[in-house]
């Protein structure tokens, strides 16, 4: 089912939690909402889920503004971080626990209930562990079965609130693994919340950045990782270095020196100059490009960060070089960011 946020605004007593938002999230996509604590992301996900209602603007579920529809009358289904399994109930009847609840004719037989929870349990990978208790279970098993109840009911579009959030770095990795292959092998729109950039690049055939209640940037996770298009995004996303720079004539300077890049539609005047550490061009010599003194160099996992004065401008940046790069121990380095973005210096 494709879901559209439309200019959607909402507030609580008055303190905008979400600003004239517009998604459209595609049939059978898996997208990732990414960002901060109190960007909204929950907030979005609510809104869609029919938890919440809008202040201003609208939600569609295909062609139909589901707006003021309820829960359970856009047929979603949730899995929340902290495992809202019933206790009292074996991993069968939690799965089969939304089927049952149903009225009068639309609820399946105690025997098709039972198929779909058993066809359930195989997808989820979890089979033989039906008569247990969530008690019985590791965390990460109970999100799985959180997971297969939330999608007994043939939910439209699945939500899913950080599911993995309480669990421990490579449980994480794990079912961020399994649940990429679950949607791929089953096909349901799903949006995810995740604070975690990894999981969100990782996971999500699109993502969306959010920051302070607005969108930032949506985009594959190449396109938000490769051309962020704003300095948050840029240290939101990945590890980033910046610079202030001054344009003229559309070239980059630092202090008296061009350095070789050009922004010709960029405005003259005071910039901030962007680029992945990683991401350098090393250079012997240097008529136009970056040059410092190295100040600091530290081993982060399998690369070195080298901090660099830049001469003249007593600004510290950070690149990233193999490990045993020769350019490393050297006093002086030079180098050019293969890919880099300036924005208008913040006043
Ligand atoms: N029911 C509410 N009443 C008042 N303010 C709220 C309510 N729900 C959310 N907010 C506020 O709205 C903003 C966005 O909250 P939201 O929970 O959507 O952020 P989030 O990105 O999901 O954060 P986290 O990662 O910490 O869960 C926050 O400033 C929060 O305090």
């Amino acid at each position: 089912m494709e879901v559209r946020v439309a200019n959607v605004r909402k507030e609580f007593d008055r303190f905008a939690a979400l600003h004239d938002i517009s998604l459209d999230i595609k049939s059978g996509e898996l997208i990732a909402l990414l960002g901060p604590s109190g960007s909204g992301k929950t907030t979005l996900l609510r809104l869609i889920a029919g938890l919440e209602k809008p202040t201003r603007g609208k939600i569609y579920f295909g062609d139909e503004d589901a707006s003021h529809r309820s829960i359970q009358e856009r047929n979603v289904g949730f899995v929340f971080q902290h495992y809202a399994l019933f206790r009292h109930m074996t991993v069968a009847e939690n799965i089969g626990f939304g089927l049952k609840v149903r009225p009068g004719a639309t609820r399946p037989t105690n025997a098709e209930i039972h198929r779909r929870a058993s066809e359930l349990l195989d997808l989820v990978q979890l089979s033989g562990l039906e008569k247990r208790y969530p008690a019985q279970l590791s965390g990460g098993q109970r999100q799985r079965v959180a997971l297969a109840r939330a999608m007994a009911i043939e939910p439209k579009v699945l939500l899913l609130d950080e599911p993995f959030g309480a669990l421990d770095a490579q449980v994480r990795r794990e079912l961020r693994r399994w649940l990429r292959e679950i949607h791929d092998a089953t096909g349901h729109t799903t949006v995810f919340v995740t604070h975690d950039q990894e999981e969100a690049l990782e996971l999500a055939d699109r993502v969306v950045v959010m920051s302070q209640g607005s969108i930032e940037q949506v985009g594959t996770a190449d396109e938000v990782y490769d051309t962020p298009n704003s300095p948050f995004v840029y240290g939101f996303v990945g590890d980033s270095s910046s610079l202030p720079v001054r344009i003229e004539d559309g070239q980059l300077w630092i202090t008296d020196r061009p350095i070789g890049l050009a922004a010709p539609d960029a405005p003259d005047g005071k910039a901030t100059l962007y680029f992945r550490p990683h991401d350098i061009e090393l250079l012997d010599g240097c008529s136009g490009c970056i040059a410092g003194t190295v100040a600091a160099s530290r081993r982060v996992a399998g690369t070195r960060r080298v901090e660099l004065e830049i001469g003249g401008a007593r600004e510290m940046v950070e690149i990233e070089l193999p490990i045993e790069h020769p350019a490393a121990q050297k006093s002086r380095v030079a180098f050019r960011p293969r890919r880099w973005k300036v924005f208008p210096a913040e006043a």
